[in-house]
């Protein structure tokens, strides 16, 4: 479980925010002020969990984030008996007589839901539609009547009250739609869905720069290149994106490897880390996709030149 709150801000989690994400955030915190769950939906590496992250911040409530998978179940969201307590009084005041006092009780831990629920958190369910569908059927009740149910809890309440101060942002990626059960699209019918796509050139570079502290011309380069192999994904899924590279920018500083199309030590640290996806994504051989990462790769050397 991960829990965090305001003052929990690393160099490398920070959201550099440019204007179109400045405005996506305002416009959430006014979402969910209105007491609707928002739901940010984009491809892999488009910042949807930084951007679901850094709103939750400023709810200003303690935030709670929980990633989305298949074994996912009720135990983990509401909780479960996980053993029992004993305690033992033996009373032997009189020499004579011996009096044990024995108790047995079953030990309950509360799930992340029911807690966040139960405190008022701000959740950020992350890659919620990983999840089964029945898993994540609890929302329903929780955004439609405002109650969790108490599946397992031998309390005399079968629900409880959603605190007012809860809120919950979801993120999802629609490449992994394939499949969806009618009773997902019911959880998507309740959330207002927000678009998070992939950044221009130019303000991945300044994301790049920012964040890493490498010079505008390496910046540059490096989403100059990955740009330029995105245009060959077209509409396929898998595109290289800005996580590659704050990937290839953070191993060229720690390495000392001068960003340079032309220099064979960055020309290979490309092939690594962006040959995989190309050979998925545009279903070529890997010497065709070494090939065709080399060439913009030389590119960016002739820009460099230009
Ligand atoms: N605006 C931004 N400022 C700084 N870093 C960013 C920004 N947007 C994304 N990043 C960085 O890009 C990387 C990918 O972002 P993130 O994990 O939020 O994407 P995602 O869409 O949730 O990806 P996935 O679907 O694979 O989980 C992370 O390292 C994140 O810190």
């Amino acid at each position: 479980m991960t829990v965090l709150n305001e003052r929990v801000t690393t160099d490398n989690n920070a959201l550099i925010q440019d204007k179109s994400t400045k405005s996506l955030i305002k416009r959430s915190i006014q979402y969910i002020k209105a007491g609707y769950p928002v739901h940010f939906t984009g491809p892999s590496g488009s910042g949807k969990t930084s951007i679901a992250l850094a709103l939750a911040k400023k709810i200003k409530r303690p935030v709670m984030l929980m990633h989305g998978n298949h074994e996912l179940d009720n135990k983990d969201l509401i909780g479960s008996f996980n053993g029992y307590t004993s305690s033992k009084v033996v009373d032997q005041y009189v020499r004579s007589v011996y009096k044990k006092d024995e108790t047995v009780t079953e030990s309950w831990k509360d799930g992340r839901l029911l807690e966040a629920v139960k405190h008022g958190y701000t959740l950020v369910y992350d890659e919620f539609s990983r999840s089964r569908p029945a898993t994540n059927n609890i929302f329903l009740s929780i955004l439609e009547e405002g109650v969790l149910p108490l599946y397992g809890l031998k309390s005399t309440e079968p629900f409880l009250k959603v605190h007012p101060k809860f809120s919950v942002i979801f993120t999802s990626n629609p490449d992994e739609y394939s499949g969806v059960y009618q009773t997902q699209d019911a959880l998507l019918d309740r959330l207002i869905t927000l678009h998070v796509g992939f950044k221009g050139k130019d303000q991945e570079a300044v994301i790049i720069r920012e964040k890493l502290g490498i010079d505008r011309k390496g910046a540059e380069i490096i989403s100059g290149l990955i740009h330029e192999l995105r245009e060959e994904f077209g509409n396929r899924k898998g595109a290289p994106s800005l996580r590659t590279s704050l990937q290839i920018a953070r191993i060229a500083k720690l390495e000392d490897i001068p960003i340079n199309g032309s220099r064979q030590d960055f020309q290979q640290l490309c092939l690594d880390l962006l040959g995989h996806s190309v050979v998925q994504g545009l279903g070529l051989k890997i010497e065709e996709a070494n090939e065709l990462i080399l060439e913009v790769c030389k590119k960016m050397k002739e820009e460099e030149r230009g």
